[in-house]
């Protein structure tokens, strides 16, 4: 009987998730506040990362903000205080987890406040094939896109969890969803790093008093930030589904945050690959892939990474 009439409310309540859903695609719900946050971002001084920085700080927001490399760490933060904004910035690299820890400690002392938003956004592409390029390669791929959400989300979790206050983004990409050719290792941390911010998810649902705590992912497509360069699908399927403009990718992102949307994938488009893959055989999708051209679309990006490095153009990493 207990069965049945769980059974019951389970059905109602995914009745009412889809409707929701479906009403939510026409009357946006409303966005919540987020000037008293503090949002630290990860991999702050790159093209998604500081458009994030600049997208928090017009809502009001202060940003923390986190990357390797000084310079364009830097130039975020003048942004921001160009914008108006307040930002503090750190140079850390992410992989690197008694850093992490260390220097979350340091911003909790440095502000005298907790971090409220996780945006795990730094990233990293090889721009090789894994038979060509040296293995070192294919470690850092999958510490930086993967490994490091464990290190940032252990180090400022736990006080949002105590605040039952808090929101982690993990910004991944379509290529957390589905697959394409060239790019194993980037894949396997993009899957790894969606397979681990459900599992959180999952946990903050079902811990009591957590209900506080938000998590949203994030799958953009392509986006014309210059990591991907050359990346391209068929001409005619282009014209379907161009490269993002990142601050439209970012805008987009926003918007789900704004409304605590779990997941995202950007543009939306980009959610039919997604079911298809699950629903038709692996041969069909095979032959989509070959029909717009996304088979081979790494191609042309793992040649201009060749010509970038041969120019020394590309930093020994
Ligand atoms: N561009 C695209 O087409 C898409 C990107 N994404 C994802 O979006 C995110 C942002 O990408 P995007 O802005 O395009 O890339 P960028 O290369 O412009 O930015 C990435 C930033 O992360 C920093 N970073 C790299 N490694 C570390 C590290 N170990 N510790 C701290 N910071 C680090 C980089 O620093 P440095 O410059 O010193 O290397 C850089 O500032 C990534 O996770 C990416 O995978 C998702 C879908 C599509
Ligand atoms: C695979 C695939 C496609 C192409 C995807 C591409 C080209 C994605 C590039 C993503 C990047 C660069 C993500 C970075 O994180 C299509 C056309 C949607 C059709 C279905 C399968």
């Amino acid at each position: 009987m207990i069965f049945l009439m769980d059974m019951q409310m389970m059905l109602l309540d995914v009745v009412y998730f889809i409707l929701r859903g479906c009403f939510r695609i026409v009357m946006r719900p409303r966005t919540k506040d987020i000037s008293e946050e503090l949002v630290l971002i990860t991999g702050a001084g790159g093209g998604l990362g500081r458009l994030f920085a600049l997208e928090f700080v017009s809502h009001g927001a202060e940003v923390v903000l986190w990357d390797l490399n000084p310079e364009t760490n830097e130039t975020t933060a003048k942004l921001v205080r160009e914008a108006g904004g307040k930002a503090y910035t750190y140079t850390v690299d992410v992989t690197n987890r008694e850093k992490v820890y260390q220097t979350a400690n340091l911003v909790r002392k440095d502000l005298g406040r907790d971090v409220t938003f996780l945006v795990n956004n730094a990233g990293v592409v090889a721009g090789q094939r894994m038979w060509d390029g040296a293995d070192d390669m294919v470690e850092r791929t999958l510490k930086v896109n993967c490994h490091a959400h464990f290190w940032t989300v252990k180090a400022f979790l736990p006080q949002m969890k105590a605040n039952n206050h808090g929101h982690i983004i993990t910004i991944a990409s379509v290529l957390g969803l589905y697959a394409t050719a060239y790019v194993e290792d980037y894949c396997a941390s993009k899957f790894a790093a969606v397979g681990f911010h459900e599992s959180l998810a999952h946990e903050l649902l079902t811990e009591e008093e957590c209900d506080g705590v938000k998590t949203t992912l994030v799958c953009p497509y392509l986006v014309d930030t210059g990591m991907f360069d050359g990346c391209k699908i068929r001409e005619e399927a282009e014209l379907v589904l161009p490269a993002l403009d990142p601050v439209y990718c970012v805008q987009q992102a926003m918007n789900a945050i704004l409304i605590d949307q779990p997941f995202v994938c950007i543009p939306r488009m980009t959610y039919i690959p997604y079911m298809a893959r699950t629903l038709l055989p692996w041969e069909a999708n095979a032959v989509i892939y070959r029909f717009v051209g996304s088979d081979k679309c790494m191609s042309p990006f793992i040649e201009n990474m060749k010509k970038r490095t041969a120019n020394g153009a590309i930093k020994a990493a």
